[in-house]
């Protein structure tokens, strides 16, 4: 087995004379779940596509456990599942007979094929509506079949476009819920461009915006990719918006309320030991100090170059 799950070399894809994307590298050594994170149009789904073989690349290459998979297919593909948007099912099935159907057109040998299926459906908790048709199980639970399907030749590595799509609260848990479960075993690839969904469920993340990545790293690595800006203060006896100013580092004081200040700053958080100080020297009875984090839409627009 290679060391590499995935390996994506200056990946670069043109529909007709723009490039969708453009030199994508990146690499999944490790199990876990792997966020593909854009806005529309970003190339997201372009790149799954490709991983997936799907969609044939203009430049680059994919090697799915160190096979390539342009050049070879059939044999990386042994390693790869896939529920895409829109999943494959066939409603009128039960969920067993469906199951066994993908098994099959996997090629998986047929005194396999049982066990197989008892292992996908305890995995994504479906094993009570073996036998009921596909079209009587409710959103959620079609979800899980599509990736019941996904798993059941037991892949290194899973591919689910956009997975919590159009379903309700309740079931978006769920399914998280599963694809960290199911991400204990194998790599798993998530698009999404829902932030919320990244923070949920991802370990790792990759940004790509205009079909050019911006952003690759962790989770924690993504949340603290802005250090924080400003201050939010609470003082019974705060002093004016001039005095506020002198302290090194202020940039703006924005009241909210007569105590609620919130100030922001340039340089590092030195500066909370420098207002606190101020603060007990000149008696503003602070009661309340704490560094506000970027919000994660901010994060994300700036990273795609937009205005936040
Ligand atoms: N079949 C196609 N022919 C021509 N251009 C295309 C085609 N598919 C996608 N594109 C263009 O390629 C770029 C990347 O599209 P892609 O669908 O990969 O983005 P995405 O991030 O998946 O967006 P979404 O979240 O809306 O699906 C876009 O500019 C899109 O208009």
């Amino acid at each position: 087995m290679s060391n590499k799950i995935v390996e994506v070399r200056h990946l670069s894809h043109r529909y007709s004379v723009d490039w969708a994307i453009r030199d994508i590298n990146f690499e999944i050594k490790e199990k876990g779940v792997f966020g593909l994170l854009g806005s529309n149009g970003a190339g997201k789904s372009t790149t799954m596509n490709i991983i997936c073989n799907v969609l044939t690349q203009t430049e680059g290459d994919v090697f799915i456990n160190g096979i390539n998979l342009r050049k070879n297919p059939i044999e990386a593909k042994k390693y790869i599942g896939f529920l895409p948007q829109k999943a494959p099912l066939h409603t009128e099935m039960t969920v067993d007979e469906y199951l066994y159907h993908c098994a099959d057109i996997r090629l998986m040998p047929k005194k396999e094929i049982p066990a197989a299926i008892d292992r996908a459906k305890e995995k994504c908790g479906i094993t009570h509506f073996s036998k009921r048709q596909i079209c009587n199980l409710s959103g959620g639970y079609q979800q899980r079949v599509g990736i019941a399907q996904a798993i059941i030749h037991d892949p290194l590595f899973v591919i689910l476009d956009e997975p919590t799509n159009g379903l309700d609260p309740n079931q978006i848990t769920e399914v998280r819920h599963l694809i960290k479960g199911i991400a204990e075993d194998r790599a798993v690839l998530i698009s999404t461009h829902i932030l919320p969904e990244v923070q949920a469920v991802c370990d790792y993340i990759m940004m790509i915006e205009h079909g050019q990545k911006v952003f690759e790293g962790t989770i924690n690595a993504f949340n603290t990719y802005m250090s924080p800006s400003a201050l939010m203060t609470i003082m019974h006896n705060a002093p004016t918006t001039e005095e506020l100013l002198k302290i090194e580092g202020i940039v703006r004081v924005e009241r909210l309320t007569k105590t609620r200040i919130r100030l922001h700053f340039k340089g590092d958080n030195a500066i909370v030991g420098r207002v606190v100080k101020q603060a007990v020297e000149n008696q503003w009875h602070l009661r309340e100090i704490s560094l506000e984090k970027e919000s994660l839409d901010k994060v994300f627009a700036k990273l795609s170059g937009k205005e936040v």
